[in-house]
């Protein structure tokens, strides 16, 4: 069982069913009186059968077809309560738990990681690792445990109806496990495949489905054949090759079945034959043979669907080994400084930033400028720790930025992108995200941001914007995301191309107003217009710093700033 020996998987299971522990005991009733109604009837058909055989009893045999029927009933009866309440009670209880648990964990990964990441990869770990975990991991062990206690029991009891036929019984069970494990192996292998496969389809469809636009526009049926069509089938091929194992497993057991009990019948036969026996207990035998396959099926069926959840439950266990973010520390209470000492920043090998080195004091409106893909959101996302310097050191008013608490730096040093998303809620709780805010400053931060277009809507603020605030136009999503950084009064914003959708004229009333309100901005943008706004402007190219000063300055000393003035920002 290699995969026990990873004693961390080991730990991390234990943990899982430290939290579901109070289902347990009910669980284990049912199954309990479940299996033991199952161990009882063949006995009462033994009973009956003998009754009316050797000892001519009308009361025993009515007695015992009494109970028997009484039995069979609340069989039914218990098996309907565990398969639908308290299994599904169990599953839905543990998937909306770890849920939450995974989507908290996501939280406080560092940026660099989700980024490397797909969302798709997230999605299947909610949509069908979770699922799946509950049920294999939890169910599927316990439902091995329990059946190979009740495979004792029933294997006892044989032995003390019958030596000879229980061997016999017992030899036709150890083929039958042997050709299962072999069996097992396969199922785990294409359980694994057919997961990678839906991953990866998963991925494509929802960019298909985020880029229905495109695909409209430039007629996408090529696309959509290539790009989906072909992970479609990929995934069909290993899903039709999973199933067709488990069904190659599930036969295995069905002929393992008939050729056990065709085996103990002709032998249980010569032992009735040469007296050995009674009817009643070949009878007795041949049923509990139908019934102890079924035992047996179920403890490896348990088995197998444990071993096939395993890369489920490697991606599930997986998020909560990733590194997560520091995030206590000293509190950040008055902005003065930030320095970068040498700072270095490698998307996993590619060099982006090598050797920057600068100052932003307090009151600093700075500019940072460079061509496309130079670095600038690379270099913005440092300064609140959404992305950390793979070599060098940025300061604080003088003090490392890692030693400050995550929630104190991200208040006050509050980064606005141009593809920040809205969610699909009303434009007061984007802006809010759920905290307590007056209306006032609500409609004060409305009005910074020339947000207008708002009262026009049917419901005003409490407008839902659909989802990513597709229900909005590019300049006005853009806006209601500005307010939702401004109302929190930081003491520096950052502005990554944020006012890119908005026409010059607006984005000037708004930048004019930023300006006046907040202490210390930094502004990363293609348009002239708002870089001469700047008090000082830092020039990037090569990861490094290649000039700094005010717009005339760098027009005189710097031949990239004044190209990249001439082709870009003739606006
Ligand atoms: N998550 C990522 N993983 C790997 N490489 C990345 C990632 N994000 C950005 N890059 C690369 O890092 C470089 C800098 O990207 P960045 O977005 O910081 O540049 P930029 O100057 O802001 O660009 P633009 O002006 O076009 O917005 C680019 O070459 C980009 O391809």
């Amino acid at each position: 069982m290699k995969f026990f020996s990873a004693s961390n998987v080991r730990d991390d299971i234990k943990k899982f069913e430290r939290k579901y522990k109070r289902y347990y005991p009910i669980f284990l009733l049912l199954e309990s009186l479940f299996l033991t109604t199952n161990v009882l009837t063949p006995l009462l058909i033994k009973k009956t059968i003998d009754s009316a055989f050797y000892r001519g009893s009308v009361e025993e045999v009515a007695l015992f077809s009494i109970l028997y029927f009484v039995v069979l009933v609340s069989q039914s009866f218990i098996m309907y309560r565990l398969n639908f309440s308290v299994a599904k009670h169990l599953l839905n209880a543990s998937r909306a738990k770890e849920s939450k648990g995974v989507y908290a964990k996501i939280l406080t990964l560092p940026l660099s990681f989700l980024n490397s990441k797909n969302t798709g990869d997230y999605l299947s770990i909610f949509m069908r690792d979770i699922p799946k975990v509950a049920s294999g991991v939890y169910l599927a062990r316990l439902q091995f445990f329990f059946n190979l206690g009740f495979f004792l029991v029933v294997l006892s009891l044989l032995f003390i109806l019958n030596v000879k036929l229980a061997l016999v019984v017992l030899a036709s069970i150890v083929l039958f496990f042997v050709s299962t494990s072999i069996l097992k192996k396969m199922v785990i292998r294409t359980s694994q495949r057919d997961q990678e496969a839906y991953q990866r389809f998963l991925k494509r469809s929802r960019e298909v489905v985020e880029g229905t636009p495109v695909l409209k526009q430039f007629s996408g049926l090529l696309f959509l054949r290539d790009f989906l069509d072909s992970s479609a089938r990929e995934w069909s091929r290993a899903s039709i090759i999973h199933s067709t194992v488990n069904e190659l497993s599930n036969r295995n057991i069905e002929m393992n079945r008939w050729v056990g009990s065709t085996i103990v019948l002709a032998f249980g036969v010569y032992l009735l034959w040469k007296g050995e026996i009674s009817v009643g207990t070949l009878l007795a035998f041949e049923s509990y043979m139908n019934w102890i396959y079924d035992i047996v099926r179920m403890a490896l069926t348990g088995l197998t669907t444990f071993f096939s959840t395993v890369p489920n439950w490697e991606n599930f266990t997986r998020v909560f080994s990733l590194p997560f973010e520091r995030a206590s520390g000293i509190d950040l209470e008055r902005f003065e400084k930030l320095q970068l000492k040498n700072v270095h920043f490698k998307y996993d090998e590619t060099p982006v930033l090598t050797g920057l080195n600068f100052e932003i004091n307090s009151g600093d409106k700075i500019a940072i400028v460079a061509r496309s893909g130079a670095g600038k959101s690379t270099l913005v996302s440092l300064f609140n720790r959404l992305l950390s310097p793979t070599e060098g050191e940025i300061l604080i008013n003088g003090v490392p930025i890692e030693q400050y608490s995550l929630q104190s730096l991200r208040r006050n040093i509050v980064l606005v992108r141009s593809n920040d998303i809205l969610f699909d809620t009303t434009i007061k709780n984007n802006i809010t995200l759920f905290e307590d805010f007056p209306e006032d400053e609500i409609e004060n931060v409305l009005k910074m941001c020339e947000c207008d277009f708002v009262k026009e809507l049917e419901n005003g603020i409490d407008t839902v914007v659909g989802e990513r605030g597709t229900r909005l136009s590019d300049g006005q999503r853009q806006r209601i995301v500005l307010a939702r950084a401004l109302i929190r009064k930081p003491q520096v914003l950052i502005l990554d191309e944020v006012t890119s959708g908005v026409d010059s004229e607006t984005e000037e009333k708004i930048l004019e107003k930023i300006l006046n309100e907040i202490e210390t901005v930094i502004i990363v943008s293609h348009r002239l217009s708002t870089i001469k706004k700047a008090s000082r402007i830092i020039v990037l190219n090569d990861g490094r710093v290649e000039a700094e000063g005010t717009h005339e300055e760098l027009m005189k000393k710097s031949p990239l700033y004044r190209e990249i003035v001439k082709s870009q920002l003739m606006r």
